[in-house]
């Protein structure tokens, strides 16, 4: 970048190697304090600044402790012939290549200092590119990455869904609740809930984990934590032992199923109706060393493919809300327990007080079917006599969410900044095309439905953790 010119004297030359000293002092002293400014400074470049001195004219936008060499007593005016003591150009005058203007490097005050080129430039370049890089990398992998297990931002899709379909998914999906009387339709539930978990499978996980349920807050514990908990509690309840094989109806990508295998020591098989989902379940499996005892199909609950008679156990966590008829499911999970067996349930339901003619009640519980696919919730009274109509005895039955327990809705309430942020992610990702076209659709469907499911659990209304403990009788 610095060229002789054979037009300088020698004392000109010997003035601007003083210069360059004093300038590098100063700008050596300034760049530690000042460097995320000038980098700042920087990317909005002056267009009066040569191009290529540009970082270092910003470096000495405080006034030198030194007289500059090229300080006109009358600044610089565009027809002033001057002499650019970086380069050596003269002013106006173009060499084609680096620089438009040369005049421009003297634009007051002092931009002699651009003499610390060729060292200072890339310097500050390579620092400034540094810092972007890593503020980039620190913004989407660790912050947009809420849930330490879950997925990056980086890996979003549309599930099973092809990326230039996923747009039209969504509005599908919405298509549903447009046409009540299609989601009356019981068979196309299924599908139905099969899409929505394609769209939002990999949001789930990136922002809350392997287990897509609630539990009670634990004093003292983490999410993570207070999930295990929740989720062995489970197994507990089920009575079973190391080495039977228990049923997990909706499994998800089975974050319950690998806490439940390794605390109990059972085999677990899981169904999903959603193909992505047992691709990720497995590949999980895998990575926690639990093949050996997690086992996932996809299938539909309503008609299981597995025998009669031929689990030791079975549980379900709030996944048999998604089910148009609860008798269908309740009896598919009737039919493969063996007689003298346990079966238990988290349920999602409306509690004793929900009025239906309050329309803020109805209006938080539209909002949570909406977003959470649910074709219709129950009411906490409808569980047990259900059950009982296909067989089941009613061991126990009680609202988990109710105190002492601390609100389940905690959490959601808790990530609210986090969602944002995920929003500001999610809107860049789609942006730059690397989160398919849709992705910010979906992901805002799910900013509102923690919404409505938290007024749902302030008001008292709703919970998603009606515990139910069923028992299929022994033959008599
Ligand atoms: C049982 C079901 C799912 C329950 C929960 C696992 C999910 C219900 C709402 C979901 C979420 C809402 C907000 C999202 C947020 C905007 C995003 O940035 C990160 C993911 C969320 C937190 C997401 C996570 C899963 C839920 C809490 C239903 C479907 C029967
Ligand atoms: C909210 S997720 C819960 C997943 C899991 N129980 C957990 O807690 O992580 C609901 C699950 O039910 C499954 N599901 C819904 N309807 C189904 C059906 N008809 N047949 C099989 N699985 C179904 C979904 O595919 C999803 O895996």
């Amino acid at each position: 970048m610095m060229q002789s010119r054979s037009t300088y004297t020698a004392s000109s030359r010997k003035e601007k190697e003083r210069l360059l000293q004093g300038s590098m002092m100063f700008a050596s002293r300034l760049e530690y304090g000042f460097r995320i400014f000038i980098s700042i400074d920087a990317l909005a470049p002056d267009p009066t600044i040569c191009p290529h001195h540009i970082f270092i004219s910003t470096i000495c936008r405080p006034p030198p402790p030194f007289e500059c060499l090229n300080s006109p007593s009358t600044p610089p005016t565009m027809s002033s012939p001057l002499t650019c003591n970086v380069c050596d150009t003269e002013g106006d005058k173009r060499d084609g290549q680096n620089h438009t203007k040369i005049r421009s490097t003297h634009k007051p005050p002092h931009d002699h200092t651009s003499q610390i080129t060729p060292t200072m430039d890339s310097l500050t370049l390579v620092c400034t590119a540094s810092l972007l890089a890593a503020g980039l990398y620190w913004f989407v992998f660790i912050l947009g990455s809420a849930e330490q297990k879950g997925k990056h931002a980086v890996q979003l899709s549309g599930g099973s869904i092809q990326r230039e379909n996923v747009q039209e998914n969504y509005n599908q999906y919405w298509s549903f609740f447009r046409r009540p009387k299609e989601i009356e339709t019981a068979e196309k539930v299924p599908a139905f809930v099969d899409t929505f978990y394609n769209l939002v499978t990999d949001i789930y996980e990136w922002g809350w984990g392997q287990s897509f349920h609630f539990s009670p807050a634990i004093p003292g514990k983490s999410n993570l934590e207070s999930t295990k908990i929740h989720e062995q509690m489970a197994v507990d309840l089920i009575n079973v032992k190391p080495g039977q094989k228990i049923l997990d109806a909706g499994c998800g990508v089975g974050g319950p199923m690998r806490a439940i295998a390794a605390h109990s020591g059972c085999n677990v098989v899981g169904i999903t109706i959603n193909e992505y989902q047992v691709s990720r379940a497995k590949a999980h499996n895998k990575k926690a060393g639990l093949s050996h005892l997690c086992d996932v199909v996809c299938g539909n609950f309503l008609e299981m493919p597995f025998e009669d008679e031929s689990f030791d156990g079975a549980y379900s966590i709030e996944a048999t809300c998604h089910a148009p008829k609860l008798e269908d499911v309740y009896s598919e999970i009737f039919r493969v327990l063996k007689p003298g067996k346990l079966y238990v349930s988290y349920e999602w339901v409306t509690t004793d007080l929900y009025r239906g003619e309050d329309p803020e009640h109805v209006e938080i519980i539209q909002g949570i079917e909406r977003g959470d696919a649910l074709p219709g919730l129950r009411a906490f009274s409808d569980i047990a006599d259900v059950a009982k109509k296909v067989g089941f005895e009613v061991v126990k039955e009680r609202d988990l969410a109710k105190p002492p327990s601390r609100p389940w809705w905690s959490r959601l309430k808790m990530g609210r900044i986090a969602y944002w942020r995920n929003h500001i992610v999610v809107t860049v990702l789609e942006t730059l095309g690397v989160a398919p076209k849709g992705t910010m659709d979906v992901h805002e469907m799910l900013f509102k439905t923690a919404d409505y499911l938290t007024r749902g659990g302030e008001t008292g209304i709703f919970t998603p953790m009606h515990m139910i403990l069923l028992k299929k009788p022994e033959k008599p």
